[in-house]
């Protein structure tokens, strides 16, 4: 683990949902294929809709739609099956996702060490939300963002820059950790520390090819690490 000092002086961490907290990509490839019926269209397999995840729901879907039309017949159709994927997915939201593991437990760490935490994932905060309830997530965070929360998403910088504003705390003070590119594009650009997790959905790319301060097995892994680098 090389180049860790920008740990040093760390006072909040900002999480990623999912490929980070949660495996949700087999309710994502349910809510997507329920959508795909409406449409008349043949189910798609997991391993293609994980390497879609990451940009959000419209990109998402617009990428699913783009297999089976062109350019115009996306358009067409993006807005009724936008929706329906939404409401596909407030049916079976959590059903088929689970923890990754020793989430809880970094979390808590994290939280023991007196950092405040924040969620800022790309899904749509309607879904976030009762997700992390629903999971046992939701009283680690003081502050979540969802996709459609603010006026732009990961890798755009704006929600982990909203998030030092909410704490009071310069983007140095505060990590982000997330499993994709996206996540740590947003932090760079922001200027906040980043930690990447190697398990979660990174666009079928090698987490080794993100540029990051750190690969970490788990949450837990990444609270130890800042742990360390902030013992007096
Ligand atoms: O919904 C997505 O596209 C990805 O969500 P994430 O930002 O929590 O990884
Ligand atoms: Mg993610």
């Amino acid at each position: 683990m090389a180049a860790t000092t920008p740990l040093r002086g760390v006072k909040a961490a900002i999480i990623d949902l999912d490929g980070t907290m949660l495996d949700t990509v087999l309710d994502i490839h349910a809510a997507i294929n329920m959508m795909r019926a409406d449409l008349d269209l043949e189910p798609m397999p997991v391993a293609q809709i994980r390497d879609m995840i990451g940009k959000g729901s419209d990109k998402l879907v617009r990428d699913v739609l783009a297999i089976d039309y062109d350019a115009a017949g996306v358009e067409l159709r993006f807005q009724a099956a936008f929706d329906a994927y939404q409401r596909h997915y407030e049916t079976i939201n959590g059903d088929h996702s689970t923890h990754y593991p020793d989430v809880a437990e970094g979390l808590q760490t994290l939280q023991d060490d007196g950092l405040r935490l924040a969620c800022v994932t790309n899904k749509p905060i309607g879904l976030a939300r009762p997700l992390l309830e629903l999971k046992g997530l939701s009283r680690y965070f003081d502050v979540i963002y969802g996709g459609d929360s603010l006026e732009k998403k990961k890798p755009h910088p704006m929600p982990l820059l909203q998030v030092c504003k909410d704490f009071a705390l310069a983007p140095q003070q505060v990590v982000a950790i997330g499993d994709s590119s996206n996540d740590a594009q947003a932090a760079r650009a922001a200027g906040c520390p980043v930690l990447t997790v190697p398990y979660g959905y990174n666009h079928g790319e090698s987490i080794h090819e993100t540029d990051s301060d750190g690969i970490v097995d788990t949450l837990l892994h990444a609270a130890k690490l800042i742990r360390l680098h902030n013992a007096k």
